[in-house]
């Protein structure tokens, strides 16, 4: 598996051959195993770089702070600061922590009954809203960062089975480069045998006209675009600039306009950057309002690479609030860092206060 710990100048990018690229940039490649857990191993490592990024405004606040990119272990030496400070913060917030100390209060305090710990339980219980809309996208972005290439019948029954479970979007599969993401070259026979399903949707990622009109040709009536955050990822994932990535689905949503094909839109690494590191929240703000105004019905928040904890996420989400309608937006998190759960949750506490019910993309593993 490749990891991000050699050190990579972004110079060095051309260099590398398309299929490594998607695996050092997938969220794929920082997702723990099982067979390095046991090691204590980190799965994003890395190192510090410049950036070309041209949004620069708050730039200096968030690249102040790094990401832990360097090989985490379990025995913390002496020097090891940023993991020992992160551990003991950890620590205490779980032990004395809001939730428990409530709790623990109300069980001593003689002013406290049962009707107090109704109150709390009622409290954090209704805390989220009653339903939330699942994007299942395991059969696209689970399956195109498989080291060995599903074969098309299991996908095809993979999908089969998900929409058996009663789900009523699943994302089937990309029309991208076969040169670029050889796990998915097979989009047209995937789509083709599961486009008839009925009462379910199956979007299909399209990264520029070409990937539309393919995915058309094969029976899709809903596909998805895909934008960065950050400049470097862009460049790694789709060979462009954020700028000029954002013409490419210009011409993507105008084409699905004149056939009435709705369009969805992604930003990628909006807590960060594998290269660039933190991403300001401002920067996925201009990114989502762009995919917005150029017509995507919904727009999907992507925790790419799983950095995200609800102290980063809560100010990206309301940066984006202010300038896409709330109702607009979906949240879509990586469980590198074993985060994603509690990024959900705040997203649905968050969107809950709003009075919405949030989309949620669900990655089934
Ligand atoms: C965007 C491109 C196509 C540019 O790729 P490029 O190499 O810059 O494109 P090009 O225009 O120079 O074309 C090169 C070759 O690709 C072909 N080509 C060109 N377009 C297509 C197409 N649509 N379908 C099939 N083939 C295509 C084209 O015809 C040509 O073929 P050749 O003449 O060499 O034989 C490429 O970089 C690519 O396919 N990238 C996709 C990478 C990808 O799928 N990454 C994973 C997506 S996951 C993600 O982004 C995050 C997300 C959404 O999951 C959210 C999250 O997790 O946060």
């Amino acid at each position: 598996m490749s990891s991000l710990e050699e050190p990579l100048g972004l110079d060095k990018l051309p260099s590398m051959n398309t299929i490594d690229r998607i695996q050092r940039f997938s969220s794929g490649s920082c997702r723990p195993r099982v067979d390095n857990l046991g090691m204590g191993n980190c799965w994003i490592e890395g190192r510090s770089c410049s950036t070309s990024n041209s949004c620069n405004e708050d730039d200096e606040e968030y690249t102040a702070e790094t990401f832990p990119w360097k090989r985490q272990t379990r025995d913390l030496s002496p020097d090891d600061s940023f993991s020992q400070k992160t551990l003991i913060k950890g620590r205490k917030s779980m032990k004395f922590g809001m939730i428990d100390d409530s709790f623990s209060d109300c069980q001593t305090s003689p002013k406290c009954h049962t009707k107090d710990l109704q109150g709390l339980a009622y409290k954090y219980l209704n805390s989220i809203p009653k339903f939330v809309k699942i994007v299942e996208v395991g059969p696209r972005d689970g399956l195109q960062n498989e080291k060995n290439i599903v074969p098309t019948a299991v996908k095809i029954e993979l999908i089969h089975r998900l929409a058996s479970t009663g789900l009523s979007v699943i994302e089937a599969t990309s029309f991208v480069s076969p040169k670029w993401v050889p796990q998915l070259a097979d989009a047209k026979d995937v789509m083709q045998a599961v486009h008839n399903l009925r009462g379910i949707r199956l979007p299909v990622l399209t990264p520029n006209l070409k990937g539309f009109e393919a995915a058309i040709a094969a029976g899709a009536r809903e596909v998805a675009i895909f934008a960065s955050a950050s400049e470097s990822f862009s460049k790694s994932n789709i060979n462009c600039s954020i700028e000029e990535s954002l013409i490419r689905f210009q011409a993507v949503t105008h084409a699905a306009k004149q056939l009435s094909i709705p369009v969805r839109g992604y930003v990628s690494c909006v807590a960060g950057c594998p290269v660039e590191g933190p991403i300001p929240p401002s920067k996925v703000a201009y990114v989502a309002k762009e995919l917005y105004d150029m017509g995507c019905f919904e727009i999907s928040l992507g925790d790419t690479i799983g950095v995200g904890t609800p102290g980063t996420v809560v100010p990206m989400l309301l940066a984006v609030m202010a300038v896409v309608p709330i109702d607009k937006i979906a949240v879509h998190f990586h469980d590198t860092y074993g985060q994603s759960l509690p990024n959900i949750l705040v997203s649905l506490q968050v969107s809950h206060q709003l009075n919405i019910a949030w989309p949620l993309d669900m990655l089934v593993f």
